[in-house]
């Protein structure tokens, strides 16, 4: 028995139905899924192979920067065509390529404040041209994060999305409470303590307006949380309080479930194993982990790079004669390789740590 059989596809893009049935093994069965931000073929390769090779389900996310990446840091982005176009692409290669790892894999994007609303907006018309033809939307979900505005513009603003979304079952994650450091660009390493702490009442004000438009949503709760890594001792997460929105929402809706709210942990990188853990244990079933990657797949490149240099100054000519090619050296398949291989180890970490591997 494992989180496989609860699922009607069982590999490649899961969507509807599949993502609330994961997530909610997931809850039931203590682990949360990790969410990779990728950015280039190779980062998806890396992030499937340690799901595969961890016999476990992963979440694959682009950002508004990460998408505009995948269409190429040279074309314009005013009108947030590259994240647009970038975001497909990378949909459509991940659609393709899913499969042959033989693991159910999410396919999501990332954040997305209100000046980069037009990027959803690009996907979602996908998403309803991908229905029409294929009865599903082309992503498993997104997120919107208008955590910066009001609190009541960002509930009803994101309810009037996940109207849209309901009619293809797609999920939306929503957040509430601003996650410190950087995200899209924006610099919140100066915000306020205090906003970095999500309520009980918001979230049960959040779960009471969308639940019925849709059940296909989850909350992505400040409890302290940062994107990127800093000194010890910065960051103070305070994964207690999330036990606090499950209870609330419990008590108001008289739900017999311990867990009524899908929760989702940012800034996933330079936490300890007991917050994870500690987090999961409150119903978290999606925890995104950006910084640790990006430093993971620098580390096999810059290794690979320092160790070689010897054989990477010139074409030709290295220690072993002054004719010898180069050409094995400097191939990037060699030395991006490297940088996936480091990558992939610390995926299958995460997938240790979250006690989400040997779960399918
Ligand atoms: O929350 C994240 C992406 O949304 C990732 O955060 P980290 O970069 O801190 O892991
Ligand atoms: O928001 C957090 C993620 O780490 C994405 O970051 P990014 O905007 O630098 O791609
Ligand atoms: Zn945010
Ligand atoms: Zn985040």
């Amino acid at each position: 028995m494992g989180a496989t059989d609860a699922l009607e596809r069982k590999t490649g893009v899961i969507v509807g139905d599949d993502v609330r049935k994961l997530f909610k093994y997931a809850q039931e069965h203590n682990f949360a899924i990790p969410a990779i931000n990728v950015t280039s073929s190779s980062t998806v390769v890396a992030s499937l192979e340690a799901a595969r090779d961890s016999k476990s389900p992963i979440i694959l996310q682009a950002s508004q920067g990460g998408s505009a990446y995948f269409a190429g840091k040279g074309v314009g982005n005013s009108k947030q065509e590259a994240s647009i176009s970038g975001a497909v692409a990378a949909a459509h290669y991940i659609r393709s390529i899913a499969p042959i790892y033989g693991i159910p894999v999410v396919l999501h994007t990332d954040h997305c404040a209100k000046k980069l609303l037009p990027w959803l907006d690009g996907m979602l018309d996908a998403d309803e041209a991908y229905f029409k033809l294929h009865g599903e939307p082309l992503f498993s979900s997104h997120m919107i994060d208008l955590s910066e505005e009001p609190v009541e513009w960002n509930i009803n603003t994101t309810a009037a999305y996940l109207k849209r979304m309901a009619p293809m079952k797609q999920w939306l994650e929503m957040e509430i409470g601003i996650t410190g450091g950087e995200e899209d660009g924006v610099n919140n390493e100066d915000v306020d303590n205090n906003s970095l702490y999500t309520q009980p009442e918001d979230i049960y004000e959040i779960y009471k307006t969308l639940s019925p438009i849709s059940p296909y949503f989850s909350i992505a709760a400040g409890f302290g949380n940062v994107h990127g890594v800093y000194k010890p001792g910065n960051v103070k997460l305070h994964p207690e309080l999330l036990s606090k929105h499950q209870a609330y929402v419990k008590e108001k809706t008289g739900s017999d479930d311990a867990k009524p709210v899908f929760l989702v942990f940012h800034g996933g990188s330079g936490s300890t194993k007991k917050e994870y853990t500690d987090a999961i244990s409150y119903g978290v079933c999606k925890v995104n982990l950006d910084t640790d990657l990006q430093w993971a797949y620098l580390t096999g490149i810059r290794d690979y790079v320092l160790n070689k240099k010897d054989y990477l100054m010139q074409q030709v000519g290295n220690p072993e004669g002054p004719d010898k090619p180069n050409k094995k050296f400097y191939d990037p398949r060699v030395w991006v390789r490297e940088g996936e291989k480091t990558m992939t180890k610390r995926v299958c970490e995460a997938l240790v740590d979250f006690n989400t591997a040997n779960q399918l």
